[in-house]
C-alpha cells in the first residue's frame, strides 16, 4: 500500500475507533472553527481535486501518445458511470417542447398546480425534464438491488437543480400513509437550507406532506420536538410500551447538524429513509471534516440492519448528488458511496459549463486605483441602468471597508448593503429580504453569498478580487443570468493579475461567447479622485473607531449585539 493510502486507510480506522464523546468533541470543535479562513482551505482544495485530475489526464494523454495502440477509453481511470454518463444542453433556448411537457404533464397535478401557481413554470428546464424521469424510474426500481441507481447531476448555476429532486421527492412520496422520516436533504449553510425549504413548503402546503429544516442556531430540543412525537399514554402499564414516531416526512439540514441529532437525540433515526440529497455536493466534501458521509452511511445501513427483513431493503436509499462544480478527483467520488450511479453532465471534459445567457467581462486598472473603478462602474449600473449588483471581495474585512467606502461615495444616491459572516444571520436574512424586493442597489460581500443563493433581480456580479480558483469564479457568476436570464460579470485585474485570470478562465470554462475587455473612461476616474481621497481619510477614522470601540467593550457577552450598536452609531455621525 502507498504512504498515501496508508495514511487514509490509518485515518479511517482512527475514525472508527474514536468514541461518541471524542467524536461529539472533535466535531464541536471543527464546528467552532467555522469561519471564512477555512472557506478559503476549502476552495483550496476544490482547486487540488480540480488539478489532480488534471495531472491524470495529462499523464494518460502522455501514455496514449507514446503507445498509438493503446486504446484511450481504457486508459482513463475516471469511473465507469462518469464516463457513460448523460449529457444535458445547458442552452435554455434549446428546450425539448415535448420532452417538457410529457414529463411536465406526467407529475400529479398538486405539483403541475404549485409549478403554475407559485412557481410560474409550465416548462421544465433540461435538467429537470432528464433528471426526473429518471429518479422516478429508479424509484420503482429501488426494491431490485441490480437495477437500483443512485444519481449524480452535474449542471451549471442556476439550470433548477432544485426542481429536479423535489419534484420527484414530492411526487414519490404523496401518497404516503403513515407519516415517517423518508428524505433528508443536506445542503452548506443555513442560508440554502432556509431557501431550499421554502421550496419544498409551497408543494407541501398543498398536500399533507411535512417538511422542516434544522440548523445550527435552533437548539437540539427544539428541533427533536419538531421531528419527534412521544406517543405517550396516561395509562402507565400501557406506557411501558410507549414509542416514538416522526412529526415530519422530509428534513432539511445542514450535515453537522444531521451528526448532531444522530449523535444526541436516541429517538431520532434514519431506519424509514429513503432519499438522501446531497446538494452543492463537493462543496460539502471539501468541508473541514468531510467524513460526515462516511458515517451517516454506517449510520443508515446500521439502523435499516435492525429493521429490514431482506437484504435488499439496505440498499433502499436513493442517494442524490447536485452540484455545478463536480469533483473529478476519483478518491473524492469514490468517497460519496454511490451505488450503481446515473451520472447526468453539461460538459463532458475537465471544462465547466456557465450558463449561456451570460456575458462575461474584465477590467484592467491600477491596485491602488480599483476602488474608483468599482465606483465608476457602480455608478453607471446603479444609476444609469438602474440595475442590481452583487459585489464580491476577497473576505470579511475587505468587504466591510469596500462597503463603507461605497457608502461614503455614494452619498445615498444609491443603496448600498454589506452581506457577510460578520453580521448576525436575523439581519443577513433581512439584508437578503430588502435585497430581493429592490430595496438594495448594491450588496458588498464576502464568498458567503457565492453559493446557490437564488435571487432573482441580480442583473451583475463584479468581482472586485480575481477569484484564483475558478470554481470559485462560476460560484460566484452564477448569482446572476439565472433561469436563462441575461446577466453580466465583470472582473477587475491588475496587468499582473490579467494574464493569470484569463488563462485560468479560458482554459477552465467552456465559452459559448468570449470574454471581452471592457473600458471606464478616463475623465470619469479623474472627476472622482478628489472626492475618493477624502473619503478615504474618512474611512481609515471611521474604522479606527469602530476597533477602539469594539477592544473597549471586549469583555461583553453578546458580541454580535455590541457590534451591531457600534456600527449604527458610527454609521448616524458619519453618514448624517
Ligand atoms: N422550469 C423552470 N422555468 C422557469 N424557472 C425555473 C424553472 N426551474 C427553476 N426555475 C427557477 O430558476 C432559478 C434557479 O434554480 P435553482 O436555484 O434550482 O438553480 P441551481 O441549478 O440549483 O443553481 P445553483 O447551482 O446556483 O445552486 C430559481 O429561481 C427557480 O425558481
Amino acid at each position: 500500500m502507498s504512504s498515501k493510502k496508508n495514511r487514509k486507510h490509518k485515518k479511517r480506522k482512527d475514525l472508527e475507533n474514536l468514541s461518541e464523546e471524542k467524536f461529539d468533541k472533535k466535531f464541536k470543535e471543527k464546528k467552532n472553527k467555522k469561519n471564512e479562513n477555512k472557506n478559503e482551505n476549502e476552495q483550496n482544495q476544490e482547486e487540488l481535486d480540480q488539478n489532480y485530475t488534471e495531472n491524470i489526464f495529462e499523464k494518460i494523454n502522455k501514455e496514449t501518445s507514446q503507445n498509438e495502440n493503446t486504446n484511450k477509453n481504457q486508459t482513463i481511470r475516471l469511473p465507469l458511470w462518469i464516463r457513460k454518463g448523460k449529457s444535458i444542453t445547458t442552452n435554455l433556448q434549446e428546450i425539448d417542447e415535448t420532452k417538457s411537457k410529457e414529463v411536465f404533464f406526467g407529475v400529479s397535478p398538486i405539483i403541475q398546480e404549485t409549478l403554475r401557481e407559485d412557481f410560474g413554470i409550465t416548462t421544465l428546464f433540461p435538467t429537470q425534464y432528464e433528471v426526473i424521469p429518471s429518479i422516478m424510474e429508479t424509484i420503482k426500481n429501488s426494491h431490485f438491488l441490480l437495477s437500483s441507481n443512485d444519481i449524480c447531476v452535474q449542471a451549471p448555476t442556476g439550470s433548477g437543480k432544485t426542481l429536479a429532486y423535489v419534484i420527484p421527492i414530492i411526487q414519490s412520496l404523496l401518497n404516503r400513509v403513515i407519516v415517517r422520516l423518508r428524505a433528508v436533504v443536506l445542503l452548506p449553510t443555513r442560508q440554502l437550507v432556509l431557501q431550499v425549504r421554502n421550496v419544498f413548503e409551497k408543494f407541501c402546503s398543498r398536500c399533507s406532506l411535512k417538511v422542516v429544516s434544522s440548523v445550527g442556531e435552533s437548539s437540539l430540543t427544539q428541533s427533536a420536538r419538531m421531528l419527534i412525537q412521544n406517543n405517550e399514554s396516561n395509562n402507565e402499564k400501557e406506557n411501558q410500551f410507549a414509542n416514538t414516531s416522526s412529526k415530519v416526512d422530509i428534513l432539511i439540514c445542514t450535515p453537522g447538524r444531521l451528526m448532531e441529532l444522530l449523535q444526541n437525540i436516541p429517538e431520532f433515526s434514519l431506519e424509514d429513509l429513503r432519499f438522501l440529497v446531497i446538494d452543492e455536493a463537493d462543496r460539502l466534501l471539501t468541508q473541514s471534516y468531510s467524513d460526515w458521509l462516511y458515517r451517516i452511511n454506517t449510520i443508515i445501513k446500521s439502523s435499516q440492519k435492525t429493521t429490514s427483513k431482506t437484504r435488499t431493503d439496505l440498499i433502499s436509499v436513493k442517494k442524490m448528488i447536485f452540484t455545478a462544480t463536480l469533483t473529478k478527483n476519483p478518491e473524492k467520488m469514490s468517497s460519496l458511496l454511490l451505488h450503481n450511479p446515473l451520472y447526468f453532465f453539461a460538459s463532458s471534459n475537465l471544462r465547466f459549463k456557465i450558463p449561456s445567457s451570460l456575458q462575461q467581462y474584465y477590467i484592467i486598472c491600477q491596485e491602488e486605483q480599483k476602488p474608483l473603478y468599482l465606483y465608476a462602474l457602480l455608478e453607471r449600473l446603479s444609476i444609469q441602468n438602474k440595475e442590481q449588483t452583487l459585489c464580491f471581495t476577497g473576505s470579511v474585512e475587505a468587504t466591510h471597508r469596500l462597503f463603507y467606502l461605497v457608502k461614503l461615495m455614494s452619498k445615498e444616491k444609491f443603496k448600498v448593503q454589506e452581506y457577510s459572516s460578520s453580521l448576525n444571520s436575523k439581519k443577513r436574512e433581512e439584508i437578503l429580504k430588502k435585497f430581493h424586493r429592490g430595496e438594495i442597489n448594491v450588496l458588498v460581500s464576502s464568498d458567503i453569498m457565492a453559493r446557490g443563493m437564488d435571487i432573482v433581480g441580480i442583473q451583475n456580479v463584479i468581482n472586485y478580487n480575481a477569484p484564483t480558483f475558478v470554481q470559485n469564479y462560476i460560484h460566484r457568476i452564477g448569482r446572476t443570468a439565472r433561469a436563462g436570464r441575461i446577466g453580466k460579470t465583470y472582473t477587475l485585474v491588475t496587468q499582473d493579475t490579467k494574464s493569470y485570470f484569463l488563462r485560468m478562465i479560458k482554459r477552465k470554462i467552456v465559452h459559448e461567447s468570449p470574454i471581452l475587455k471592457e473600458n471606464i473612461n478616463q475623465n470619469v476616474i479623474s472627476e472622482l479622485e478628489v472626492d475618493y481621497e477624502n473619503n478615504l481619510k474618512k474611512l481609515k477614522i471611521m474604522i479606527d473607531q469602530e476597533n477602539i470601540a469594539t477592544s473597549n467593550f471586549s469583555c461583553v457577552n453578546n458580541q454580535d449585539i455590541l457590534k451591531e450598536t457600534i456600527r449604527k452609531q458610527l454609521t448616524k455621525t458619519i453618514f448624517n
